[in-house]
């Protein structure tokens, strides 16, 4: 049982800290500058009155494609689209859109092509979910007849009829809104939805699902990144089944970490009125009458709770919107607002008060510290949980009986809830066979401030750590000293660094990677081929970088092939959303 009980003391407390002068979540420009025929006609002027003989054509503007990421949401957006159209016995050419023909219309009246392909459409079934959580769904394409779109569908669920407004165009799909469910999938349950603003922010895409379909979904996530990732793995039946989604102990309520944030429109000198001080909104709000009433009309919606972030946290973004509504006129730019939760293991034989570090306050009860204090049975221990708002400050979370500190601007995982769950499984899945009396080793790769090397350092004789980030690695030694263990080493460097200097033996060492989004590198993956540990354990937060890197690593690769997928499963760190953590686990054959 956690005993929550809400305390304050006195502090003075200054402006919010606010980090990074942000344009996150802005809205894309519409294809066409409103003041695209003004532009031409005034040359045409220019030029006939300098009685020009030559008369200028205007130019024709071209799309310019933007590069992704083929394993970024936008590039996993077209192997989707591949696969739908793969269903459907359609090809690329059958839903193509004529961007160049919206990008140089210039006529502004009704039927310009520009409004033509930015319309509404009425019972649009949506026939697939993607791996960012908008459905998918096939429409006629409004112009060439013979021809059809895909569209995402924000919102929409396999077997929902909706009725959609599309704004946005790119060369294979549309971009829509979702106007109204005429009939809702049997998947759909809106009973489940626990906050007001969902279907309008972009932070939460499953709140009207049960808990296990959405654990069923991030599964098909992981199935469907090993398919187009990994396609030659799949081809010679290399990938096992994969595992049940391991879900979170908490489904709401979890997040330590949340970042609001809001824009001061340009030249604007001086704010009038307070903006929105929140998150993105999901899509163009405009067509949707409710989402004016409801926080703002601009790209953020203003939000003063928010139901997946802990209890401290959001007493945290309540404490800073109220420092906003009194200080906003003093911001020139936007910005975004830190709130990461900071846990103290409490003395019981002393005051509170005196044991909190610096936090988020109530300006309303004179400027006290809030913090909730938690009684975590299993180690018999209180805590007290506050909000930092100040990048540089030093967080300490606990996990699992260790205590670990970070600046609270760095990466540490979001979800304390699942972390004893996910760091029990990475050491389980570490076990070298008949390893009962030889030593054994462990090589934490991306360390970070040391989560796994920590957790995982008790069952063996060394382990090795390599982070990039010189701040992180020395609260990596920090932590190891302050939890009592002294058989860690970390080196600052890119993860290959390791091998300069790797002085365990190859067929006694686990190894862990745990990348960022982008995954590991080719050189990196080639080096750890050579190096050929027993056995490897592959975190990943983008499942999608995750596969393509683990099919260059079994098939491209010295020493590859003499590995096999072990396991394979998704860890829910974020319920709610669509993200899934994806663990792959590699042991030698
Ligand atoms: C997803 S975080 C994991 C951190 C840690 N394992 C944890 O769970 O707290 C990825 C880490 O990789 C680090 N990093 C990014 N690129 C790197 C590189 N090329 N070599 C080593 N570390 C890198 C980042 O600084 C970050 O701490």
């Amino acid at each position: 049982m956690i005993n929550l009980h809400l305390l304050h003391r006195l502090s003075s407390r200054s402006l919010p800290r606010l980090y990074n002068s942000t344009k996150i979540f802005k809205m894309s420009e519409p294809l066409i500058p409103n003041d695209s025929v003004n532009i031409v006609n005034k040359r045409a002027i220019n030029s006939n009155s300098q009685n020009s003989i030559k008369s200028k054509k205007p130019k024709l503007k071209k799309y310019k494609a933007k590069k992704v990421d083929s394993t970024s949401p936008l590039g996993v957006l077209q192997f989707e689209i591949d696969e739908l159209l793969n269903e459907k016995k359609l090809n690329r050419g059958d839903i193509q859109n004529d961007i160049s023909s919206i990008l140089n219309d210039f006529t502004k009246d009704e039927n310009s092509i520009s409004n033509k392909y930015h319309r509404e459409v009425q019972n649009v079934e949506v026939l697939k979910i993607g791996a960012n959580g908008d459905g998918l769904a096939l429409i006629k394409n409004p112009v060439e007849s013979e021809k059809f779109q895909i569209v995402t569908v924000p919102f929409g669920l396999p077997g929902d009829i909706v009725d959609i407004k599309v704004f946005k165009t790119h060369p294979h799909y549309v971009e829509s809104d979702l106007l109204k469910v005429v009939k809702g999938s049997s998947m759909r349950d809106d009973s489940l939805i626990s906050c007001k603003y969902f279907g309008k922010c972009s932070g939460c895409q499953f709140q009207f699902l049960t808990y296990e379909q959405q654990l069923n979904l991030k599964k098909n996530t992981v199935i469907n990144a090993y398919k187009f990732f990994a396609p030659k793995l799949l081809a010679e039946n290399l990938i096992p089944t994969v595992g049940e989604t391991i879900g979170s102990p908490l489904k709401l309520g979890y997040r330590t970490k949340l970042t609001p944030h809001f824009d001061v429109p340009r030249k604007v000198k001086q704010l009038e009125e307070k903006p929105p001080l929140g998150f993105g909104q999901k899509g163009r709000p405009k067509w949707r009458s409710q989402t004016l009433a409801e926080g703002g009309s601009g790209s953020i919606l203003d939000i003063e709770e928010c139901v997946i972030g802990t209890s401290i946290i959001n007493e945290g973004m309540c404490n800073e919107r109220k420092r906003f509504d009194k200080e906003f006129t003093k911001y020139k730019k936007g910005a975004t607002i830190l709130l990461r939760e900071n846990t103290t293991i409490l003395d019981t034989e002393k005051p509170v008060y005196e044991q909190l570090d610096e936090g988020s306050t109530d300006i309303d009860k004179e400027d006290k510290i809030s913090y909730v204090e938690v009684e975590d049975k299993e180690h018999d221990k209180k805590l007290a949980k506050t909000c930092v708002t100040n990048t540089r400050q030093i967080v300490k979370e606990y996990v699992d009986g260790y205590t670990f500190e970070f600046s609270a601007g760095e990466f540490f995982q979001n979800n304390n809830s699942i972390l004893p769950a996910v760091t029990k499984y990475v050491r389980d899945n570490l076990q070298l066979p008949n390893s009962d009396t030889l030593p054994r080793y462990l090589v934490d790769c991306y360390c970070g401030s040391g989560l796994f090397s920590i957790c995982s350092s008790k069952g063996v004789d060394k382990v090795i750590g390599v982070e990039i980030s010189a701040d992180s690695v020395s609260f990596a030694e920090k932590n190891a000293k302050n939890n009592g263990i002294d058989n860690c080493r970390f080196i600052v460097g890119k993860a290959e660094k390791l091998f300069e200097s790797i002085d365990v033996p190859k067929d006694r060492t686990s190894v862990i990677l745990d990348p960022p989004r982008k995954g590991c590198d080719e050189l990196f993956l080639t080096q750890l081929s050579s190096y050929f540990p027993a056995k490897i354990v592959y975190i990943s937060c983008n499942v999608h970088s995750q596969a393509r890197d683990v099919e260059f690593f079994l098939k491209n690769t010295e020493n590859g092939s003499h590995y096999k997928i072990e396991s394979l499963r998704g860890f829910d760190f974020f319920p709610q959303t669509h993200h899934v953590e994806s663990v792959c686990v590699l042991s030698r054959i």
